[in-house]
């Protein structure tokens, strides 16, 4: 069965951290097909800083010179909250019962997975791979506890089951975020090597996250 890899994000903007997570959880849960998916409009924050076509230019620049990664735009196509299983019913409608649907999020993730829109219902499309630090403390309480004792695999087991298991996958987990890289371009300060340099190109030229330049198209 052939597994097509999910991993969204608001991608605000795309880093090393998240190229890193994505290129790791491809090799390590032999994932066919690994795809990133910018929301257009993330549920559980603000506005993004840039516009979903200035977050996919960097998307793009940043798979450019990596054939592992590819981007599904799919969530910029629609209007409304870009929720994930509204993601994985379209997908499941699309690619048929051959392909095994995995959703990959980080550790920080599945803590709030219980808020998501439907979110049992992601268990009925999808295994979903939670990459953490080795050593990271799953939760011991509340539903992400009662979700893990009924639903947690290894990650050697995801051949067998098409959908509806948690596989905890070790991951280098690069201590980057785009909250950090935003914060420091709005004080004028470089993000130089925290992203990819042909992304670091594009928003130095375009100005992006600075505080002179407007960065809404
Ligand atoms: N440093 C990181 N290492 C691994 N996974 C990460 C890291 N940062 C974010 N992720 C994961 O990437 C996905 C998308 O994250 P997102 O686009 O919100 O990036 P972010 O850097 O966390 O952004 P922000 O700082 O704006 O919250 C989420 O599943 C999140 O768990
Ligand atoms: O479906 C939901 O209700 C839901 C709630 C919060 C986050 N998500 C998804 O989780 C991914 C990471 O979100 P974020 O806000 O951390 O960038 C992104 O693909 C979001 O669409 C999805």
């Amino acid at each position: 069965m052939t597994r097509l890899g999910l991993f969204g994000g608001t991608f605000d903007p795309i880093h090393n951290a998240h190229l890193r997570l994505a290129l790791e959880l491809k090799q390590l849960c032999q994932i066919d097909d690994m795809r990133l998916v910018p929301a257009h409009i993330p549920p559980h924050r603000s506005t993004p800083h840039c516009s979903p076509q200035q977050r996919l230019a960097l998307l793009r620049r940043a798979v450019e010179n990596c054939p592992q990664l590819g981007i599904d735009e799919r969530e910029l196509h629609r209007h409304t909250p870009s929720y994930t299983v509204d993601t994985l019913q379209e997908l499941a409608a699309e690619v048929g019962s051959e392909v095994s649907l995995c959703l990959c999020i980080g550790g920080d993730s599945l803590v709030n997975l219980p808020t998501w829109h439907r979110w049992q219902e992601v268990f009925e499309l999808a295994n979903v791979i939670v990459a953490v630090r080795p050593g990271y403390e799953l939760p011991s309480q509340g539903p992400v506890a009662q979700c893990l004792a009924q639903r947690r695999i290894d990650v050697a087991q995801l051949a067998q089951h098409e959908r509806g298991k948690i596989a905890i996958a070790d991951s280098s987990l690069l201590d980057i975020s785009a909250s950090y890289i935003r914060q420091e371009l709005a004080a004028r300060r470089s993000a130089q090597f925290l992203v990819p340099d042909s992304v670091w190109a594009a928003i130095v030229q375009d100005g992006l996250y600075m505080p002179t330049k407007n960065t809404k198209k």
